[in-house]
């Protein structure tokens, strides 16, 4: 089943705007003009150059905005950021959920107790899409897999009352099975066949991770960098479309 807070157009895509300013978002938001306005993330590059009042018109103009400031503090910290990010009207916030339990209830707390517009639904980072097993292991301490710790801290999440989690594609559908099937699995890591992986060690293709159990998948680079950014998107919907029947 996809999720309800999928894009109104339909698609589980949303366009990670990694962008130094609005000064390159802007213009590259204007390539959908006329058409169906795309699910978008912002994450802290942006966030720190645009600011707050920039992502509360975007929402304004109509966006769904995911903001990603993987918030990763004490509760009260964490909670007190909650509150003042609440009033944007964003639909999506993440935070780290290797900041425990007491932080992710102070979180989920905060946002309930929002009197404004709809609070965002919270999601919790498991293992960035960045790590791998000799990362985990050797540069963090971590032993066991990736995936053993990403399960943990997805099990972690899903008990203080978190909506859903960052992970990757190959690790959607063991969340879903063996954590919760109402966990919201939202899926960076996206490459297409053949792509460069850049920085990514966990990736998959679109019509892969939805196939997999991903509600919406993340896709930076593979559309901001592309010679045609609203076709590869486009093609990228087509994809999930095939990844869909097959799931079906
Ligand atoms: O584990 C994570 C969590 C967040 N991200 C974010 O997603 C996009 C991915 O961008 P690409 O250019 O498609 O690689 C980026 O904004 C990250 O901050 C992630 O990649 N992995």
């Amino acid at each position: 089943m996809i999720c309800p807070i999928e894009s109104k157009a339909d698609s589980p895509v949303i366009i990670a705007l990694d962008f130094a300013s609005p000064l390159e978002a802007d213009p590259f938001l204007a390539l959908w003009g006329g058409r169906e306005k795309p699910f978008i993330k912002v994450g802290v590059q942006l966030f720190y150059a645009a600011g707050p009042v920039w992502v509360k018109e975007l929402v304004e103009a109509g966006y769904s905005v995911f903001l990603d400031l993987k918030l990763h503090d004490i509760p009260h910290t964490v909670a007190g950021a909650v509150r003042s990010l609440t009033g944007l009207g964003v639909r999506l916030l993440t935070l780290h959920a290797s900041g425990g339990r007491t932080m992710m209830e102070a979180a989920r707390e905060a946002a309930e107790a929002s009197s404004g517009p709809e609070p965002p639904r919270l999601l919790a980072v498991t293992q960035l899409t960045s790590t791998d097993d000799r990362m985990l292991n050797e540069e963090l301490g971590i032993s066991g897999s990736v995936r053993d710790s990403v399960l943990r801290l997805a099990r972690l999440a899903h008990r203080s009352g978190i909506d859903g989690v960052v992970c990757s594609g190959e690790e959607a559908g063991w969340i879903k099975e063996q954590v919760s099937g109402e966990m919201l699995t939202v899926t960076p890591g996206i490459r297409l066949d053949g792509q460069e992986r850049g920085d990514q060690k966990r990736v998959m293709t679109p019509e892969a991770a939805v196939h997999a159990g991903a509600d919406l998948l993340v896709v930076g680079r593979p559309i901001t960098r592309s010679a045609d950014p609203v076709a590869t998107y486009e093609a990228i919907v087509e994809q999930i479309k095939k990844g869909r029947g097959h799931r079906e």
